[in-house]
């Protein structure tokens, strides 16, 4: 009995190019990155089970109830005036996000190499392993403790290598008219989730 009906397109074989699941927690990061506010940095964190389920995501953002059209996003010598001090991180807000009893033996999946205040907490709640693109700030001592209470704690890090250099959602690929004609009502936003 053939059990394979054919496809639309006429092929009676899986797609091969489909996202790996690697590729696929890593643009869900930078996905939500593109939520973030902060002008110069966006910053995404996808935590992953051990049953490739995402179990949190998170980005760089004011803490809720604390209005991102007035806290500040700038860099100034006054520590007050500038973001340092308030901005959640991506890795923090995906741990406080997550949608299950624990993420523990979880991978997190993270643009940036963890800050030591994040490093804390990605030990703290059992993830075993990190998943980074860029570890730009390597020379400051925050990612310098970092990677020592990383090591320390047996938590794994890894530098992601793209299989693909870019990956595109275009919703012109879509049929529109099945679409509704007019745009979603825009839902107010201001908040870290
Ligand atoms: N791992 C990280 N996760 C993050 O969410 N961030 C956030 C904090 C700030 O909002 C922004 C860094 O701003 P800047 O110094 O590049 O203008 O990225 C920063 C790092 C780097 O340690
Ligand atoms: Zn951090």
């Amino acid at each position: 009995m053939d059990l394979k009906p054919e496809s639309s397109n006429g092929s009676t074989t899986k797609r091969l190019d489909y996202l790996e699941w690697e590729e696929y927690f890593m643009a869900t990061a930078f996905l939500a990155a593109k939520r973030s506010k902060d002008p110069s940095t966006q910053v995404g964190a996808c935590i992953v089970n051990e049953d490739n389920q995402i179990v949190g995501v998170g980005y760089n953002g004011m803490p809720r109830g604390c209005c991102d059209d007035v806290f500040p996003w700038g860099k100034s010598s006054d520590k007050l005036k500038s973001k340092y001090l308030y901005v959640c991180h991506a890795e923090a807000n995906a741990i406080l996000n997550k949608n299950s009893a624990s993420v523990k033996n979880c991978t997190m999946y993270v643009a940036l190499f963890p800050c030591n205040e994040c490093a804390k907490q990605i030990i703290q709640s059992g993830i075993k392993k990190v998943v980074y693109v860029s570890d730009k700030h390597a020379h400051k001592k925050s990612t310098i403790a970092s990677k020592r209470m990383l090591t320390a704690a047996g938590v794994e890090t890894q530098q992601y290598c793209p299989k693909n250099k870019k990956i595109e959602i275009d919703f012109t690929e879509l049929d529109w008219d099945q679409l509704p004609s007019t745009p979603l009502k825009k839902k107010k936003d201001n908040d870290s989730l």
